[in-house]
């Protein structure tokens, strides 16, 4: 079973505009929405290539209600604490020439009561055989060890955990030994105290520095340069598959899905490697934050390259 928890939930519009002229008037051509928020962009991963999943954290307002609305008709299970704001909106301007500038607000504030709520559903969950997905920014009132909080508590009675934040959140979290961790290159580049990395081993060596520590496994993406896989000693660069790219937001939620589906269903390095790959390249052929088709995902498997990094 796997179980993604969004603290910070959103509706992501994307528009599309010629070019964005900045103090002046913007006209949209087109707007998209999805339910979004790095963990239910998981959940609707792990949704499209055919598992069950669960999508827990804060929602509130009529956007929350959109959300859980959303997630029925995809046949998601919802289990979010309701909260009293409003759940955010986030737009993703999308010019032209490729650029993409990317307005997330705050989200509403949750309280202690509700934060309480939401651990004491995640106990409920946790047990042998289920992987948490812990995934995106945190609202204002939540600390900054609520992941390490979570990961110590669910490890208690047997859970696992996929671990994709940044920050504090993420240095706090990974003392605590998840089972799995998804930071692209520029959250690892801030949590190792660096501008950033000149090459992929230099990126494969400072993933190995949490690996050593006791991480079970570390997919640092890449954007459009690829990822870097590190599981069991290897070293494993993969150059991105190349596609027609549509939208990039979401392409590491689309990877971290088809790691936590790969994962439950105990698949080999290589077909995990493939999966994550190919899912993450297919999302980005999609509009806004939408994950790919499971035969577009297939299709796209076999278009992986591997190189081992000494
Ligand atoms: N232009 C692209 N073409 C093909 N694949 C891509 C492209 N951009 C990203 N990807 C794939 O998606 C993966 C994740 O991308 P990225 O590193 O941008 O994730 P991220 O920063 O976590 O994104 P987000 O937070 O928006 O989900 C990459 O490792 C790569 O496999
Ligand atoms: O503000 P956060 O939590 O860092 O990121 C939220 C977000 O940008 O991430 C997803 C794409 O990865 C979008 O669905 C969503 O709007």
């Amino acid at each position: 079973m796997i179980i993604t928890v969004t603290m910070n939930p959103a509706a992501d519009k994307t528009v599309e505009i010629e070019s964005l002229k900045r103090g002046g008037l913007n006209r949209i051509r087109k707007a998209e929405w999805d339910a979004g928020g790095k963990g239910i962009n998981v959940s609707k991963t792990i949704s499209e290539l055919g598992m069950e999943t669960t999508a827990t954290g804060f929602l509130g307002g009529n956007t929350g209600r959109e959300i859980e609305k959303y997630l029925r008709e995809k046949g998601i299970r919802s289990d979010f604490v309701a909260v009293d704001g409003e759940t955010r909106t986030n737009t993703k301007v999308f010019e032209d020439n490729g650029m993409v500038t990317e307005l997330n607000e705050p989200g509403p504030y949750i309280t202690a009561a509700q934060e309480e709520e939401l651990l004491k559903k995640l106990e409920g969950y946790a047990g042998e055989g289920v992987l948490f997905v812990l995934s995106g920014s945190l609202p204002m009132g939540i600390n900054t060890d609520i992941y390490a909080r979570i990961i110590e508590m669910v490890h208690k009675k047997g859970a696992e955990v996929l671990l994709d934040a940044d920050g504090e959140a993420f240095r706090k979290a990974v003392q605590y030994r998840p089972e799995i961790i998804k930071p692209n290159k520029e959250e690892l580049a801030q949590y190792a105290g660096v501008p950033e990395f000149s090459s992929a081993i230099e990126t494969a060596k400072a993933a190995e520095a949490l690996t050593d520590a006791g991480v079970g496994m570390a997919v640092v993406s890449m954007g459009a340069e690829g990822a870097v896989f590190l599981e069991k000693g290897n070293r494993i660069f993969c150059p991105a598959i190349p596609v027609k790219a549509c939208s990039t937001v979401g392409a590491g939620d689309a990877m971290a899905g088809a790691l936590a589906y790969a994962w439950e269903n105990g698949m080999g390095m290589e077909d995990k490697i493939r999966l994550c790959m190919a899912v993450s390249a297919g999302a980005v052929t999609t509009q806004g934050t939408k994950p790919p088709s499971k035969e577009l995902a297939e299709a796209l498997k076999s278009r992986a390259v591997f190189t081992f990094l000494g």
